[in-house]
Formats: C-alpha cells, sequence, structure tokens
C-alpha cells in the first residue's frame, strides 16, 4: 500500500494515519471539522492536500450513523481502489450499505478491538492497534484484492488479523466491550451525586472498574443504538446476577444461621464465576493471561517523574510489560507499579533502588 485516505480524523483515524505515515504511506486526512483535520495533520499523521487521482485503499472512520454514507459518497467519486470502515458494529452499517445497491466488492467492514475513553486526534497514538485483535468481516463477493488490502493495514497497524462473520461479530462485542462499557457507567453513575467524603476514599479497585466511564455519550449512544438486541440480551445475564447477589447479601442480614450460610454461598458464587471470567481474558498479543511480577515505586507528581522511571528501567535492560499508576488521594505523590516478567523484578528493583528510587515491598 502506497497512498490511503482517512475520512474522519478523530481518535481511530488519526491513530491508524499515524501509523501509516511512520511506515511510509502517504496518507490524505478528511474531515468534516477543518480544525480536527488540521490538528491530525499538526501531529504528522498525514497531509491535508486532497489525493491527485484514486488511492489505494479508503478508510472511513467517522461515528457508525454515518458509517453507510461516508462510504457511499466515497464510492461514487471513486476515491480509492479499496474501502473499509472501522465502526465498532458490523452488521448494521452492512445492511445499509446493500439496502443502497452499490458494488460493494471493493468493500470491507473492520473494527480494530482498541481504543480509548477520549476522542479526537489529540489522544490518537500510532501504537493504538499494537497486538490487539482487529476484525475483518469479508463478504463472499469481496475482491482478494481489498482483503489484502485490509490486511495489509492491520500488519501495518501491527494489529492481529480475525476474521469474523458481521452478525457474529455484534453478538461478540456485545458481551466483550458493549456490556461492559454500560455496567461501568452504572457503577460510575452510582459516584455522581455521593457523599465526598466517600468519594475521597476512591482507590485503584474503582479506578480500573471505571477507566471507559469517561467516554464519549453520543458515540456511545450510537453504538448501542446499532447493537441493541444483543446488548440487551448479555445485560439479562448481568441483571439476573445482580438480583441473586442482592438476595444473598440480604441473606447475609439474617439473624438465622441457615440464611445466613446461604447468602455467603451465593455470594462467593457470583465471585468464582468472577474468577473463572477473568482469567479467560487474554493477555498481551492475544496470548494466555501473563504472570507478570510487579516492582511498586514511589514517584512525587512532578513532571518528568514518568520518563526518568522509564528511561532507568530501559538502562537496567528491562521491558515494562504493563504500567498502572495509582494517585495517592491529597497529596503530590503516586504509586507507579511496573509489571515485569518474573525473571526480570529482582534485577529492575535493584537498579531502580541504586538510581535512588524508593520501592514499596
Ligand atoms: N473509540 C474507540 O474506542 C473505538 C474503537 C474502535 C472503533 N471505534 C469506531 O471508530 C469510529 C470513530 O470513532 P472515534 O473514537 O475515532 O471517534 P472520534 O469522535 O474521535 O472521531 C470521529 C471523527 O469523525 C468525524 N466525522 C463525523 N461525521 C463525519 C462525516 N460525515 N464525514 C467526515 N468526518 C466525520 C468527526 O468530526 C470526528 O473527528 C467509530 O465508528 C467507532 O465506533 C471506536
Ligand atoms: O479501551 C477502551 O477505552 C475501549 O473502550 C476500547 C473498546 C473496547 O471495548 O475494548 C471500545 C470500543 C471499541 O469498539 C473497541 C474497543
Amino acid at each position: 500500500m502506497r497512498t490511503a485516505v482517512v475520512i474522519g480524523t478523530g481518535l481511530i483515524g488519526t491513530s491508524a494515519a499515524l501509523a501509516l505515515t511512520a511506515r511510509g504511506v502517504t496518507v490524505h486526512l478528511v474531515d468534516h471539522d477543518p480544525a480536527v483535520v488540521h490538528t491530525a495533520a499538526a501531529r504528522g499523521a498525514g497531509t491535508e492536500e486532497a489525493p491527485e487521482g484514486p488511492v489505494d485503499l479508503a478508510i472511513v472512520a467517522v461515528p457508525p450513523a454515518y458509517v453507510a454514507g461516508t462510504l457511499a459518497e466515497a464510492m461514487r467519486g471513486g476515491v480509492a481502489r479499496g474501502y473499509l470502515d472501522v465502526a465498532s458494529v458490523k452488521g448494521g452499517p452492512k445492511r445499509e450499505l446493500e439496502a443502497m445497491g452499490l458494488d460493494l466488492t471493493s468493500y470491507i467492514g473492520t473494527h480494530p478491538m482498541s481504543g480509548k475513553e477520549r476522542s479526537g486526534p489529540l489522544a490518537a497514538t500510532a501504537d493504538l492497534f499494537e497486538g490487539r485483535p482487529w476484525v475483518l468481516t469479508p463478504a463472499r463477493d469481496t475482491d482478494t484484492e481489498v482483503l489484502n488490502l485490509a490486511l495489509e493495514l492491520v500488519a501495518l497497524c501491527r494489529a492481529v488479523p480475525v476474521v469474523m462473520d458481521a452478525d457474529a461479530h455484534d453478538r461478540a462485542v456485545a458481551l466483550v466491550s458493549h456490556t461492559p462499557q454500560l455496567v461501568s457507567s452504572m457503577v460510575a453513575a452510582r459516584l455522581a451525586d455521593a457523599d465526598e467524603t466517600a468519594v475521597r476514599l476512591c482507590g485503584q479497585g474503582i479506578r480500573d472498574v471505571t477507566r471507559i466511564a469517561a467516554s464519549d455519550p453520543r458515540m456511545w449512544v450510537e453504538i448501542l443504538s446499532a447493537n441493541p438486541g444483543p446488548v440487551a440480551d448479555v445485560l439479562a445475564g448481568v441483571a439476573s446476577d445482580l438480583e441473586e447477589t442482592v438476595q444473598a447479601l440480604r441473606s447475609l442480614q439474617s439473624a438465622d444461621e441457615d440464611k445466613r450460610r446461604d447468602g455467603a454461598s451465593g455470594v462467593e458464587d457470583v465471585l468464582r464465576r468472577g474468577n473463572a471470567g477473568r482469567a479467560r481474558v487474554p493477555g498481551k498479543h492475544g496470548g494466555g493471561p501473563t504472570a507478570y511480577e510487579t516492582v511498586a515505586v514511589l514517584i512525587s507528581d512532578q513532571p518528568g517523574e514518568l520518563a526518568r522511571i522509564f528511561a532507568d528501567a530501559g538502562r537496567a535492560g528491562v521491558n515494562v510489560e504493563d504500567v498502572r499508576i495509582e494517585h495517592a488521594t491529597g497529596q503530590q505523590a503516586g504509586l507507579v507499579q511496573l509489571m515485569v516478567v518474573p525473571a526480570a523484578a529482582p534485577a529492575l528493583a535493584t537498579a531502580l533502588r541504586e538510581r535512588g528510587w524508593a520501592l514499596r515491598e
């Protein structure tokens, strides 16, 4: 692939554009908001200039409701040899396009399983898709050349291609993405009017559970509107667990010992099923879940502290696999948890101590 057009230069479009540009592809940027294209171009994602002729691939990264219309316009204009979208739902846009009577041999629906709770080109990064699944939903009449262009995009973004049927994809993401978004929002919603004395106690647990509750509601209303049935089905299962857990907790309040025993076993059951589900969440690069060891380092809340700690880990020859930051409420300090393969943890701890960092056991 030598040339591409990205239509919709928000978080996903700009991230793909940054990755392609970094690998030598000439990327033309389009968005209906000129300020957004300008920001994406200023970040080095590509050029605002229109291409001179058809490009190899057009990547449509607009909200789901605008996908079919935007693709149709691009196809009628002969913008590219191949066309794809990256929307979080696949069945609806596909049916809309079919209803428009377009020749869909040059189109493939795709979905990178990676994102953020933030929108727009400023949140974009070239490595957003690295090691993450990127779903491709080819139809029976999709051109092989177009499938190959999509595979090339996935490879250039260092993602992992997964081929699926569009409706099977929508049922799968109802389980692993759309329902979790709603549950996260519902837990976070409890905090909206909560007493400040309670909110001040927020620790890492609630931060983990509510990160995606900061997502853009308008985008999510669109995603959920395009996948309501499968999401309602999964959420009904969550609702039944909720109801049983409420009953179990009420039993735990009882004076009757048998009832308390039943209550405890009900609560334990949901927690154990949670353990079993969590153990199935794949690790980095789609492999099995990896057990990393954590090296916890205290840092002061000053510019450059994180960069310094990563540089010191790099100097010690240690690859930091994942990182978490816990901010101490009301203090100018935090705890950085560096996750590394178990064999590297002792060497990292020693190197960081030697460089003056305070470690927490
Ligand atoms: N955010 C995520 O985590 C995530 C992950 C994977 C896929 N997606 C999908 O990617 C797509 C883009 O999401 P995002 O998070 O980048 O959103 P975003 O809000 O960051 O970007 C969307 C961009 O599309 C532009 N736009 C809207 N209508 C347009 C039109 N008709 N023509 C041209 N530009 C138009 C907007 O101005 C905006 O810049 C959505 O379909 C979403 O479902 C999102
Ligand atoms: O990590 C996040 O912030 C996301 O919400 C990303 C996430 C997801 O659920 O995994 C959200 C929606 C997209 O369609 C794909 C990825």
